[in-house]
């Protein structure tokens, strides 16, 4: 008789996945995946299922990693929400399977994973591209990325200012208001970025909203947001003049507008800078096109299974 599948939900995902574990998981994923080993790891481009009447979308994102043993699917859904909408934007369910007999082991909360994972990731991409001198960061959204994005850019790094703006000021001022350490609330894009060593785009934005005259040259930008075709959250000059790195070659040319519409070329993966086979080129202004893949979700959840296994 199978037994029957772990539950559990945001509140004991979130507290069971640290970063401490979770961001070399992911480094070691991350430079596996770009070696393109299928015999390793399998992750198609994420099928995605528009939701017109609603401007949402449904994304399914399996992936299959062979020596881990990890059988993956997350159930995404992730709408462009009207201002002053109390729903989430982004909103996600986990599976694991049992990779020989397929039967399901675990479902669980995705929404803390999706936030920990990428901001794992783009943390990773800091790590690789930021100035060697990096005193200010700047946060451009206040939502589910931007806070994680704060909390393992500040674990990782020591900023001398912190700087967030948000579309409602009053969303900002509550940002800085749930944390502990001092951060600025700024007016415009153009104040919060100005001067700012590393950026973090995480906006529900279609539309550009940080332009490259404002970027001080060599600062990283990690840039999570616009993960439609049609959607941008950098313009095209940024695009033009950055050296552009991404989390996967496939995704960004299907998914980033960013990068289709700006014509900016892909200088390398993320994994392919860990695999040593691309340089990082911190002195030059960088962006990392962050979309989103099935095997961070995958090594998040195994992590998460691992540890509630321990305790149970
Ligand atoms: N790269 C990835 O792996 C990944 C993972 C999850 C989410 N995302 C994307 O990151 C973005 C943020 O996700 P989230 O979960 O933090 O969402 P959220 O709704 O929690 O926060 C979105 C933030 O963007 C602001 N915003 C919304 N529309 C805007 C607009 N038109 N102009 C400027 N600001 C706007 C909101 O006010 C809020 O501060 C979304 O685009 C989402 O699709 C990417
Ligand atoms: O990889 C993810 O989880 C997200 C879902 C929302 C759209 C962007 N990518």
């Amino acid at each position: 008789m199978s037994e029957s599948p772990v539950l559990l939900n945001k509140h004991e995902v979130e507290s069971l996945l640290g970063y401490d574990d979770l961001i070399p998981r992911l480094e070691s994923v991350m430079g596996k995946f770009s070696k393109r080993d299928s015999s390793e790891i399998i992750q198609p481009v994420r099928s995605v299922v528009p939701v017109q009447q609603y401007n949402g979308f449904l994304g399914v994102m399996p992936a299959y990693l062979a020596a881990e043993g990890i059988l993956c699917t997350k159930m995404v859904t992730f709408y462009q929400r009207a201002e002053g909408s109390s729903l989430p934007s982004t909103q996600a369910t986990v599976l694991l399977f049992h990779p020989e007999r397929g039967t399901v082991t675990a479902i669980m909360d995705g929404e803390a994973i999706t936030a920990k994972r990428t901001a794992a990731v783009s943390a990773i991409s800091a790590k690789l591209f930021k100035p060697a001198l990096s005193e200010v960061l700047c946060i451009l959204g206040s939502g589910q990325q931007a806070r994680s994005h704060y909390d393992v850019f500040t674990k990782l790094f020591k900023f001398k200012e912190v700087r967030v703006w948000s579309r409602r000021k009053e969303m900002a001022q509550q940002f800085v208001n749930d944390l502990q350490d001092p951060v600025t609330v700024c007016s415009s894009v153009k104040e919060a970025v100005m001067g700012a060593d590393v950026i973090v785009t995480a906006t529900g934005a279609s539309q550009p909203i940080l332009f490259g005259k404002w970027v001080k040259p060599g600062a990283h930008i990690a840039a999570v947001g616009a993960c439609r075709p049609d959607w941008r959250e950098l313009d095209d000059v940024l695009m033009r003049e950055a050296v552009v790195y991404v989390d996967s070659r496939e995704g960004a040319t299907a998914e980033s507008g960013d990068i289709i519409l700006s014509g900016a070329e892909v200088f390398a993966e993320l994994g392919e800078v860990i695999n040593g086979s691309f340089p990082a080129q911190r002195e030059k202004t960088t962006v990392f096109k962050s979309l989103g893949m099935g095997i961070q979700d995958a090594v998040s959840a195994k992590l998460v299974l691992e540890k509630w296994n321990s305790e149970h």
